[in-house]
């Protein structure tokens, strides 16, 4: 049946406000899975809403629901990079807007391109890797692999299809110099989400975060903190409750694994992380947060210290992965035959 919320929208033709879905939904703690796929739409809606999004930029509902709909229909569905993965980068987006005053930092249009591309960046994703788009010799690799970054350049293709059809162009009221920028801004934000892309940026992020000579005015400074924040929102189900990292850990590992699979028909050695015969969850998933996530919530905190909140969970995330690590070895011995990670 249709949920309560859509019910009343309906009734009053308004946007429901955020809360409507939950007190909470403005807080760091807030896990967005907990709402159901049904009313991620409405979800969506009320955070463009509430960021002023929809007047500032002249952005009429009905041309909104439909580039949301797009968007959602654009998503395929492998076990993690699906749109329920989108919805919940983009409240992280949403709660760094509300929660850390961005706009002492970036540019109005930069917080936009920023959530529009949270929405948009992972669309149409296989469930594969860009190495295994060059491996497999895949469509997308004859596109894109002499440019790197595959599979997002491949994200930022079919989010401007969607852009360029009529009826579906969220910045149609915009003028053309901020269209022209909107859209360069989301082609360097979605690119930024190759980790391998990210990995050779973030000590730039640090030393910029170190500094503490932050300049607002300087477009590298901007550009280097987009990144960060974009890497932030992309990682973030690794700062909320033990639960949902342990739910979103078994949801990656179906897809590396499915991927291992495919590369061992393929006749190929899939990496560990992707060999179902050889991976230790907890192992992998506490040098993950130690060399990937943690260093970007730690930078987070330090131009933010009011972020100290999602650094914290990510810490104790790691401790439950050590413990889960320590149980195997003591059950298992030190085999290290892949694990089911335990409940
Ligand atoms: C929980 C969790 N674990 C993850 C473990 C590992 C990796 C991962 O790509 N590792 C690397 C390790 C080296 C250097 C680069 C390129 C390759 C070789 C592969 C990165 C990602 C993980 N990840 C993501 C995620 C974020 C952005 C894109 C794709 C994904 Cl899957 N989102 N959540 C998770
Ligand atoms: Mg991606
Ligand atoms: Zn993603």
């Amino acid at each position: 049946q249709v949920p309560t919320y859509e019910v009343l929208a309906m009734a009053e033709s308004t946007v429901p406000t955020v809360t409507t879905f939950n007190v909470n939904f403005d807080s760091f703690d807030f896990a967005p899975r907990t709402i159901p796929e049904s009313g991620t739409i409405l979800s969506c809606l009320s955070m463009f809403e509430d960021l002023g999004f929809s007047s500032r930029w002249r952005i009429k509902t009905e041309t909104l629901v439909r580039f949301l709909m797009m968007v959602k229909k654009g998503y395929r569905n492998p076990p993690y990079h699906n749109w329920m993965h989108a919805y919940a980068v983009t409240h992280f987006c949403y709660l760094l807007i509300k929660n850390l005053q961005l706009h002492n930092y970036l540019e109005d249009i930069e917080l936009l391109a920023l959530f529009v591309s949270c929405l948009c960046h992972d669309i149409d994703h296989r469930g594969t890797t860009n190495s295994f788009q060059v491996q497999s010799q895949s469509v997308l690799a004859a596109l894109y692999s002499s440019e790197g970054s595959v599979m997002e350049r491949h994200h930022l293709a079919q989010s401007m299809c969607i852009l360029n059809t009529e009826g579906s162009n969220l910045f149609e009221n915009l003028s053309s110099k901020e269209y022209q920028t909107v859209l360069d801004l989301m082609r360097d934000i979605i690119l930024a989400t190759d980790l391998a892309h990210h990995l050779r940026s973030v000590k730039e992020q640090e030393d910029l975060a170190d500094s503490g000579n932050y300049n607002k005015a300087s477009i590298p400074n901007r550009q280097s903190l987009l990144c960060l924040l974009m890497t932030a929102c992309d990682l973030s189900d690794q700062t909320k409750n033990w639960h949902n990292t342990k739910h979103i850990a078994s949801l990656v590992y179906q897809e590396f694994f499915s991927q291992g699979d495919l590369e061992k028909a393929l006749g190929k050695n899939p990496l560990e992380m992707m060999d179902r015969e050889r991976a230790c969850i907890p192992e992998l998933q506490i040098s993950f947060l130690d060399n990937i996530a943690a260093p970007v919530y730690k930078i987070l905190v330090k131009f933010f210290p009011e972020a100290e909140v999602v650094a914290r969970n990510v810490e104790e995330n790691r401790k439950h992965w050590v413990h889960i690590g320590q149980l195997l070895k003591l059950r298992h011995g030190n085999s290290t035959q892949a694990m089911s990670v335990e409940q």
